[in-house]
């Protein structure tokens, strides 16, 4: 990148998360992305670029090692012309969702990261031609905790993505509650990803994003954004998947194309396409804790209809999915086995601070950070060494859980060969895919005093009320004998 000819007029609005912004170039395959802070909360320089090398420095050493290297990309700190990046500001704001205001670009330091463009296919630097799909699924905690220190029953039966759900649609976050549930998309029973990616594309929330050729076409900005409507992502979709064929419009039509659709990701997702250097990590974190989350509607409806849990398939170990799972459980002791340690670190710091450094809490998170993750015994000798192991693992963990996958799919012809890129095919064409894993970057030390809140939060409110209310309604349904039978449509 030539730094010192940077045009605004070159970059466009890409998206946003919480913490960063990302702008795309028109023309090339990369973007940059920016971090955010809320106003009167400035870093200097300095700090900003340490944290950005950071989160360079932790995808190499640490994500590459456990994910394997052709899922990451790392991408580079790029030091831009400030007005370059004020003008930039400028030209962006108004495409910037109201909801994600409350936090403006970082324009001081003139720091940010330049990264592949994943929403292209990742065999070249410059964007390709053909057109391009591109479906990004932001898949949350796959498991439920398996840790002996949970005392909240509930969090051993329900995952906490489907009790999430209640709280943020109490709080105004959504509009409804999704029929997501995590367990089902890692359980690598192709039905349950089928239902999962379904529910994923009837209520979107910020767990799905499809791109056509770098644009967002589908996907929901806050609860205020329009219902989905799938006969108008199905008319994008049509020529991807039935290029050839006059089908016509309609519901019919839709209900293919969504079809189409669920089957490619899926085999997608089950595919360990990765043939660089497969993830050190072997945490042998085997099938721990219930298989299926009570609050999932595929499991109840099956559970309704008196048949036994689905079988557990199990993920391939070359998947994406199956190492993304893998890197969650570090978090071996649940938040409320974590806290406690995290507490006794607190303890350690306040009498030495100076130790903040050799301890590795703000990084650099190099190669000797990685080799101490590595430890999975849950023994507790008493240590300030065996709670700094633990809390380092629960902030990987946490990065796994809330990181985004991106499947970047573009048609090829039947005979043609792939430019040695994995292809899937779908019933009437196929495609040559790339699979990457975004938002890497390691959550804070200091996010941890709050996860301990709002687990608690979570689960009481889902208790409380969500738990309650069904009880009432299903004994009142089974006195009235009603069938509670989910009909699951075949997609
Ligand atoms: O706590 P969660 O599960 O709600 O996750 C937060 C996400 O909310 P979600 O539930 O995905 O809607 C949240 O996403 P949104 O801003 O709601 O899109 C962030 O990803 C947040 O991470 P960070 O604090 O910005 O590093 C996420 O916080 P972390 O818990 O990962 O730190
Ligand atoms: N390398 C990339 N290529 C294409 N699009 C990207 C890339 N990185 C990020 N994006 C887009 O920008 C959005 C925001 O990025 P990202 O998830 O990293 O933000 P964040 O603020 O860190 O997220 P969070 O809210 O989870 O903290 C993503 O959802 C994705 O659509």
């Amino acid at each position: 990148m030539e730094e010192g000819k940077m045009d605004e007029n070159e970059w466009g609005y890409h998206g946003e998360g919480n913490k960063s912004l990302v702008v795309a170039h028109a023309q090339r395959c990369v973007v940059l992305r920016f971090l955010k802070f809320p106003p009167n909360r400035k870093k200097t320089s300095e700090e900003i670029f340490k944290h950005l090398q950071n989160i360079v420095d932790f995808g190499k050493n640490v994500m590459k090692e456990f994910l394997g290297e052709n899922y990451v990309h790392c991408g580079e700190v790029v030091q831009l012309p400030l007005e370059f990046v004020k003008q930039l500001c400028l030209k962006i704001q108004s495409e910037r969702p109201e909801s994600r205001c409350d936090k403006d670009l970082d324009t001081l330091s003139g720091y940010a990261m330049c990264l592949p463009n994943l929403t292209r296919l990742q065999t070249y630097r410059f964007a390709e031609h053909r057109p391009i799909l591109c479906v990004e699924i932001k898949p949350k905690c796959g498991f439920i905790p398996f840790s002996s220190d949970v005392t909240h029953e509930m969090k051993h039966k329900v995952c906490r993505y489907c009790m999430h759900q209640h709280l943020k649609v109490a709080t105004g976050k959504w509009k409804q509650i999704s029929k997501y549930c995590p367990l089902d998309l890692y359980s690598g029973n192709k039905q349950r990803m089928h239902f999962a990616l379904k529910s994923l594309l009837q209520e979107a929330q910020n767990n799905l994003k499809i791109f056509k050729n770098g644009e967002l076409i589908y996907g929901c900005k806050d609860a205020r954004s329009p219902v989905a409507d799938w006969s108008e992502l199905a008319h994008h979709l049509k020529p991807f998947f039935f290029p050839s064929n006059g089908l016509a419009s309609g519901p019919h039509c839709t209900r293919a194309v969504i079809r189409e659709l669920v089957h490619v990701i899926t085999r997608v997702l089950l595919s360990g396409s990765d043939k660089g250097r497969a993830g050190t990590l072997s945490l042998g974190l085997g099938p721990q804790g219930p298989r299926v989350c009570e609050a999932s509607p595929f499991s109840r409806s099956l559970r309704c209809q008196g048949k036994n849990t689905p079988e557990r398939s199990g993920l391939p170990k070359g998947c994406l999915l199956y190492k993304t799972l893998q890197v969650q459980m570090l978090d071996l002791l649940d938040i409320e086995g974590l806290y406690p340690l995290y507490n006794r670190v607190e303890r350690y710091l306040e009498e030495f601070p100076e130790e903040r450094k050799t301890l590795q809490i703000d990084g650099p998170y190099d190669e000797a950070f990685y080799q101490k993750l590595l430890d999975l015994s849950t023994e507790d000798d008493g240590t300030v060494a065996f709670a700094l192991t633990k809390v380092q693992q629960y902030r990987v963990a946490m990065t796994a859980k809330d990181c985004s996958i991106m499947i970047a799919l573009s048609p090829c012809l039947q005979d043609a060969s792939s430019d040695q890129r994995p292809v899937v095919p779908s019933s009437r064409s196929r495609f040559a895919f790339s699979v990457s894993v975004l938002d890497l970057d390691l959550k804070p030390y200091e996010s941890i005093a709050h996860q301990y809140k709002l687990d608690g939060k979570i689960v009481n409110y889902y208790s409380k009320t969500v738990h309650a209310k069904d009880n009432a309604v299903m004994s009142t349904r089974f006195k009235e004998s009603e069938d509670c039978t989910l009909v699951l449509h075949k997609v």
